[in-house]
């Protein structure tokens, strides 16, 4: 019988059989890339004696039609029961309109960790000559930064009086047509990002953490993210890792704990790939970031995703790849972002069988060249196939 997945008190994550999986299938694409990567993830469960009872929640395009509610609460409330589960993409308007229901599922949730693993699959296409050095794990800050939403538009009473407010009390000349953010940054938001990282790159082996930033510009928050990276490893992390300035870059068999600016970052991640190991980050610049390492293994039809907060055991994976509209409803975009999100979850879950066997049935796919547009594009002699066929041909090769 089919059951919740819980979390004993000591934080680890109890995992039936047949647990009960909720997912939003998602806007745009995602009503092609989803059943593509279920068929996938539920013959590879299966072939480990395992059965997952998927549960669908509304969010996006489908709960507005359904319920004149763009994220209903019950979504909200479910994922909040059932701790783990997964979802395609959802629109967000530019400019205007309702804010990003994906950002508000990690704020409401407090997924405070964006982790984004970036690796070379054999045989995928690649624009750089060395793909195989690319492997990075990015952690990248989940709730606060710019993306906590407070912004005041241009023109509005709000923008006048906050400008005004500004100059009065703090001696701030803010031209009166502009629209303003707020970027808030945060010890608590940084430290536990930080922490994450750390506790991650510990348990699997990694060699370096590297703390991404732009604190020469921005000082109290992307400067302030370095500097409380650092007092986190000298206060709690003293016996597994140090800082950079602290061991002179010899770290012994420490984790070395480093940092460079967000702009000549990604010039480094292409020119010295393997210098990058795991990688924390602050809101926007692992956004960035995420986007533009993907291109270097395949592009972003085979990003994986995943927001996690690691003291509640709540995760919501996801791909990096938003809801490519032009596309939506063909059969034809590449399921693997969402796919291998799914990996990452049965990894989470503990299920390292079933996740081990999708990777190398993927990489057989490949092999054999039989692959979705974004890969045929790239390859000689590839059989270009479409959404729903690549997903039967990775089930061939389980
Ligand atoms: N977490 C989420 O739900 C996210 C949602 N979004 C939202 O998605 C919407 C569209 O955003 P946009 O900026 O166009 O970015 P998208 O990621 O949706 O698409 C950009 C391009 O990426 C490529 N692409 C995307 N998905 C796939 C796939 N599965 N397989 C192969 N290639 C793919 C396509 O490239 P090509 O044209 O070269 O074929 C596509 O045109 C926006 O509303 C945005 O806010 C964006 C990011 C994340
Ligand atoms: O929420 C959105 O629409 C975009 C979010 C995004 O690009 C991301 O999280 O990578
Ligand atoms: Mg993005």
């Amino acid at each position: 019988m089919a059951e919740k997945i819980t979390m004993s008190p000591d934080g680890v994550l109890t995992v039936p059989d047949e647990p009960i999986i909720p997912f939003i299938e998602g806007d745009g694409t995602g009503v092609d890339i989803w059943p593509a990567a279920k068929l996938v993830l539920d013959a590879a469960a299966n072939k480990h004696g395992r059965r997952i009872e998927w549960k669908e929640v509304l969010a996006g395009e489908k709960a507005f039609n359904e319920t004149g509610n763009w994220l209903p609460n019950e979504t909200i409330e479910i994922f909040k029961e059932y701790l783990i589960g997964i979802k395609g993409p959802l629109t967000t308007p530019i400019g205007g309109g309702f804010r990003s229901l994906n950002v508000a599922l990690r704020q409401l949730l407090d997924l405070y960790v964006c982790l984004r693993p970036v690796r070379w699959f054999q045989g995928v296409p690649s624009p750089v000559k060395r793909p195989d050095l690319v492997d990075m794990v990015i952690f990248r800050e989940n709730t606060e930064d710019i993306y906590a939403g407070l912004e005041v538009q241009e023109g509005t009473p709000e923008a006048k009086r906050l400008i005004e407010l500004l100059h009065d009390e703090f001696g701030w000349e803010i031209r009166a047509d502009s629209g303003i953010g707020v970027k808030p940054v945060s010890i608590t938001g940084s430290k536990r990002l930080i922490r994450a990282a750390i506790n991650y790159a510990r348990e699997r082996n990694r060699k370096s953490v590297t703390l991404v930033h732009k604190g020469n510009i921005q000082k109290f928050t992307e400067g302030a993210f370095r500097q409380w990276g650092y007092e986190l490893v000298r206060e709690e992390f003293a016996d597994v890792a140090v800082g950079w300035d602290d061991c002179g870059g010899k770290p012994g068999d420490k984790i070395l704990v480093k940092d460079v600016i967000a702009d000549i970052t990604l010039q480094q991640v292409l020119t010295r790939p393997d210098e990058f190991d795991v990688i924390a980050t602050t809101n926007l610049n692992g956004d960035y970031l995420s986007d533009a390492l993907a291109a270097q293994v395949g592009g972003i039809g085979i990003a994986p995703g995943a927001n996690i907060n690691y003291v509640t055991g709540h995760g919501i994976f996801e791909a990096t790849h938003g809801t490519a509209p032009k596309y939506a409803g063909q059969d034809k975009v590449n399921p693997g972002s969402v796919l291998l999100s799914g990996v990452l979850m049965f990894e989470h879950l503990g299920w390292r069988d079933a996740a081990d066997d999708i990777v190398r049935a993927l990489e057989a796919t490949i092999a054999d060249k039989i692959v979705t547009y974004d890969f045929a594009r790239q390859m000689e002699g590839a059989t270009e196939v479409k959404t729903s066929e690549f997903a039967a041909a990775i089930v061939d090769r389980l």
